[in-house]
This record gives C-alpha cells, structure tokens and sequence, in this order.
C-alpha cells in the first residue's frame, strides 16, 4: 500500500489472485532461511505442477494442483507450461544518474582503461559533474524512466546509491530522488549514502577535508532527514583507503546505518577484514579476491557480492564465485546498474552471465539473485522467497521448456508477467 495510505480504509474486500498449473513453482522456502550457503546454493526447492494463492498482497499459500480444493479467487491466472518465481531482489544499483557516458565506452573499445578515462576527469567525476548541473526534477524524471524498465524486466527489490554529487547538496538531491522513487513505486528501495565514491578535484590535494565534510556535514544531514538506510564507500587504491573507509563505516553506525562497501574491485587491500570488523551487511565487486580476504568472510554475518554484467562490461575479471561458495559462503548477484561500468539493470542477463562466465548452475544464480540479494538489502524477511506471509512479488514466464531455459536462452525476454506486492504491473 505504499504510496497510497488511505487505500487501507478503503478496500475492505481481500483479493485474491490464483496461479494455477504452474510448470514449476521454484525457491520455495518453508523453514525461515535468511540466506542460502554453500553446496546449499545448489539446491533450489520447487513443486511441478503447482499453485499460488495471493490475498492481497501477501502470499498465502501453494502445493501441488492435486492439492488445491475448491478455491473462489477474483483472477486466475493459467500458468501452462510456464515456471514462477520470485522477483529478483538487486542489492546494488547507481540507477539515480544524469546522462550517459557512452563517449568513454568508445574509449575503452579504442584501448583506454577504466583507470585511464578516471584520471583524465572522466569516470565518476564526469557523472558527478552533469548531476551537479541537473535539476531534481530532471533527475527524478530520468531516474523513474530506469526504475520502470527494471521492474518490467522482473526486478521487484531494489537498493539505490547516492555517490555522483560529491557535494552536500548534490548528495542530498540524489537521496530525495531515491525517497521520492521509494514513496512513488510499489517495490522496496533501499538507499544507500556514498558520498565516498570519489575525491572530488577541489580535494584531491587535501583528502581528509573531504572525509571531514563526508562524517560531518553530510552524514548528519542524510541522517537528521531519514534520507539513508545505509553506507557506502569505493575502497579501492586511489579511491578511499582502508581507514578512510573504516572512519565513514564507524561514523555511520553511531547513526544506525550498516555498510554496504565497493571493494576489491581492482585490487587487495585488507578492504574486506575491515569491513567484516564492522559487521557489513555487504562486500560487493570482489572481482580480485585472495585466500586470506575468504577466510576472513568465514563465520561473518556479511554477504559477499558478485556483478558478472560490469566485469562483462569494463572487461576485468570475473568474481571467483566458484571459491567463494566452495568456501561453503552464501553470495548474492546484482547489476551495479550506473552509467559508467554497468549501463543496464537487466537481472536476468546477470543470472545468465553468472551461469555462463563464473559456472554458477542455474539454481546457484537463482538463489543469489533472488534470497541472498534480498539478504543484501536486509529485506530477506518479506522478500526473495515464495513463502506463506512474504510479499508477493512474483514472475510468470512465458511458456519455457524448464528454469534452465532463463539463463540458456541469455538475449531472449522470457518473462510474462510481473507482479510487485499482489498487482500486476
Ligand atoms: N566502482 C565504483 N563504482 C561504480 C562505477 C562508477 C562509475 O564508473 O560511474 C561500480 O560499482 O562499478
Ligand atoms: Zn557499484
């Protein structure tokens, strides 16, 4: 009902919505798992030739079609020969940017680096430059239109970022925006506050007078108005070092907001036991991971992040999901949907990229897609699961041989129907 407070009085009659002969109803979870682990990753439950019932927005109930008695529902939905799902839950976006960057994808096809472009004053700094100059309003309409297409491809949980104002005011812009885009759609988004994303040039000479403003002014400015859930930081060589990274994690949770942290990205530096000292809810890239930063994840509460679509991207090496499961770790899978090293929110290329670059199995990829990535936003409770009491956000797809067919058939939408807390979109 977000959105729309006073539809609670209104509606006094439960709706109910019906699919009946599901193909395959998968990531059934009936025991309160909060995130899956390990070999555990391999196993995605499901029921053939089954149903769902939703009232309201809530999913109520499911078994198999031999199971369901006489049943009255407002709509029934005849889901022959399709599989159903839940939505995919993306723990990490940029979605709220200005513009593109479309000239420095051109650079990097003509031998440039992603290092290089960023030292010349591309990269963040480029994208940073054209959201100063937008207008909330622009950035909101431009934002919205994004926020649509990933719904429409099945993504019904979402975290956005801050992270290309990199001045207070710019910052808080992007954080109203994502409130906004919050209060306007039905999905949950959780904002992330990264003013740490990188050095903007008037500081670059005098780092810590930034990490100044970052605690002291533009921390207590996200807090006081509630813009935040949690924090970010790009720790990586010539971003933000370990302990800059370790100030901005400990100054946010005197105001109560977890970290979520870019790391290991392009290179090792200890970034992960720190970010574990400080109970991170996530340590996302991870592109470059060694022994050590795995057995420092071991026996942590923190979910390591993998996004196959920006090493597919940018052309650096993919996240050693194979190690990290083998590790018995759990791992979620997002897009780090923005402008310069992931142009697409596409969910369902991720969990093919996921199969088709790491070797994850299609059940692997599902499970880090939809459970664990509703783990990484600290939404696992209501979301990325069919289970009775969570919220209904479920996919139809077309009809499809089998839920192999989602990550084979990579370039293809096979995607029917959407539903975000009980409504078709
Ligand atoms: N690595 C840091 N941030 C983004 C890219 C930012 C940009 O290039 O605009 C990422 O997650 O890949
Ligand atoms: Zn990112």
């Amino acid at each position: 009902m977000k959105g729309c407070p006073r539809a609670a009085f209104l509606i006094t009659m439960i709706m109910k919505t019906l699919f009946t002969n599901i193909k395959e109803l998968i990531q059934i979870r009936e025991n309160g798992e909060e995130k899956i682990s390990g070999a555990d990753m391999k196993i995605l439950p499901s029921i053939k030739n089954a149903f769902l019932l939703v009232e309201d927005e809530v999913i109520v109930d499911y078994g198999a079609m031999a199971d369901l008695g006489i049943l009255e529902a407002d709509h029934v939905e005849d889901c022959t020969g399709k599989i159903v799902l839940p939505a995919w839950c993306d723990s990490h976006t940029h979605l709220v940017y200005a513009g593109n960057r479309e000239q420095e994808f051109v650079d990097r096809i003509n031998g440039l680096s992603y290092e290089e472009i960023a030292n010349r004053g591309g990269g963040i700094l480029n994208s940073a430059k054209k959201l100063q100059e937008t207008s909330e309003e622009d950035l909101y309409q431009q934002s919205k239109e994004r926020l649509e297409a990933v719904m429409q491809m099945g993504t019904g949980a979402i975290e956005i970022k801050s992270g290309y104002g990199l001045t207070t005011e710019a910052e808080l812009k992007m954080l109203r925006v994502i409130k906004r885009l919050n209060e306007e759609f039905p999905l949950p988004i959780k904002a992330t506050f990264l003013g740490a994303h990188a050095f903007p040039p008037e500081y670059k000479e005098d780092q810590e007078a930034y990490i100044d403003v970052i605690i002291n002014e533009m921390l207590p400015k996200v807090a006081s108005e509630g813009l935040a859930d949690f924090v970010d930081a790009f720790c990586e060589t010539g971003y933000f070092s370990v302990a800059q990274t370790e100030g901005i994690m400990e100054a946010a949770q005197k105001y109560g907001l977890p970290s979520k942290i870019h790391v290991n990205q392009f290179t090792v530096i200890d970034g992960i036991e720190a970010c574990v000292k400080h109970n991170a809810l996530s340590v996302d890239h991870l592109e470059v991971l060694e022994d050590k930063d795995i057995e420092v994840l071991k026996n942590s509460s923190t979910m390591p992040v993998a996004l196959p679509t920006c090493s597919y991207f940018i052309s650096i090496p993919y996240t050693p999901t194979r190690k990290l499961m083998d590790a018995g770790l759990p791992l979620a899978l997002a897009t780090d949907y923005n402008p310069g090293t992931t142009p697409s929110g596409n969910m369902n290329f991720v969990v093919a990229t996921a199969c088709i670059k790491m070797k994850m199995t299609p059940e692997e990829a599902i499970n880090a897609a939809t459970l664990n990535g509703a783990y990484a936003m600290d939404l696992a409770k209501d979301y990325g699961s069919i289970t009775k009491g969570k919220k209904a956000n479920i996919l139809v797809t077309k009809e499809i041989p089998s839920y192999y067919y989602l990550p084979y058939a990579f370039g293809d939408h096979l995607l029917e129907k959407v539903m975000i807390h009980g409504t078709f979109i």
